[in-house]
């Protein structure tokens, strides 16, 4: 495997936290050879998922945070918000200035960030799931204190998880939170009630679950190639007095709109709470 022409070449990275998002994160970069498996530090508390990250990607992992953050140039936090005060307790003091911190815990605000872990370059990342296969979309910003070099590393491991969008204010990371950030369980519940739908009309589940996951995915690239409004296309599936007519009437009714606008409203309201949570303990 070889780093070069690679912006984190020599760099090296460590992951507070192993779990599903640093996952995602690890392959990432190591599927885009970014970085070398051994240049990757992962912590976790147990053991027995410290040895089978070390096994499975070939990172150096073990159950201690210190050790991992630093035996690196960049540290990407990545436990749940409830646990991110004890994590800044154990490393406030140990990272740096030299080295970059990266956030992608929800609700974390870089200020807080900075003043617990008594550090300035702190770049705050909201990812996806769907970067476990690349096809994420992750939203950042960062302190003033990143300099320019490092925020093109952060665009190439990023990038290596799929799209990325930056931000100078930070309220837009909240707000993608919402969007993007839970967006995927929106979508896996829309996909699950369809099948559910299909099996009530009497499809096998195998039948529906192709039907309904074909259905999507050739929507999503029928919108995204076509670059027409979504008005548009659904229009062009409702026929006068068809049956899609039926069923929008009837999701209409049900206040569809509404309720998803209430939902990412409440996601984003949700992120001011875990912000105190991690404020105020
Ligand atoms: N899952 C998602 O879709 C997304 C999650 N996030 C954020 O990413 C962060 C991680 O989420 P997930 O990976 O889904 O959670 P996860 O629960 O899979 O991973 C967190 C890991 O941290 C470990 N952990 C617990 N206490 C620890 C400690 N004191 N020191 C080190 N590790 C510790 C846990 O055992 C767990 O494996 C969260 O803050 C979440 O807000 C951001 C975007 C999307
Ligand atoms: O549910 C959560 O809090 C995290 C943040 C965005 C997606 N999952």
């Amino acid at each position: 495997m070889s780093e070069s022409n690679s912006v984190l070449e020599g760099k090296k990275l460590a992951f507070v936290g192993s779990g599903v998002m640093a996952e995602s994160m690890i392959s990432g970069v190591l599927e885009k050879k970014l970085i070398l498996p051994q240049h990757i530090f992962a912590s976790h508390p147990r053991t027995k998922r410290a040895e089978e990250l070390q096994a499975q990607l070939g990172v150096c992992a073990s159950t201690s945070n210190r050790e991992a953050a630093q035996a690196a140039d960049i540290v990407v936090i990545c436990v749940k918000p409830q646990r991110l005060r004890a994590v800044f307790h154990e490393l406030a003091g140990v990272v740096t200035s030299s080295q970059l911190v990266i956030s992608i815990v929800a609700g974390a605000n870089s200020s807080s960030i900075a003043q617990q872990l008594r550090h300035a370059a702190v770049v705050r990342v909201m990812p996806n799931t769907p970067a476990q296969i690349g096809h994420g979309i992750s939203v950042w910003t960062c302190t003033p204190e990143v300099n320019e070099e490092q925020r093109v590393q952060v665009r190439a491991i990023l990038s290596a998880l799929g799209k990325e969008l930056f931000f100078e204010e930070e309220k837009f990371v909240d707000m993608a939170t919402a969007i993007s950030g839970s967006g995927p369980a929106y979508v896996f519940l829309v996909m699950e009630a369809l099948i559910d739908a299909a099996v009530h009309l009497g499809f096998s589940r195998q039948d529906a679950r192709e039907l309904v996951t074909e259905t999507l995915l050739g929507s999503v690239l029928f919108a995204q190639e076509s670059h027409r409004h979504p008005a548009e296309l659904r229009n062009m599936v409702t026929s006068p007095a068809g049956t899609s007519a039926e069923a929008l009437y009837q999701l209409e009714k049900g206040g569809l709109r509404t309720i998803l606008s209430k939902a990412v409203h409440a996601a984003y309201q949700k992120t001011a709470t875990l912000s105190d949570i991690i404020n105020k303990g």
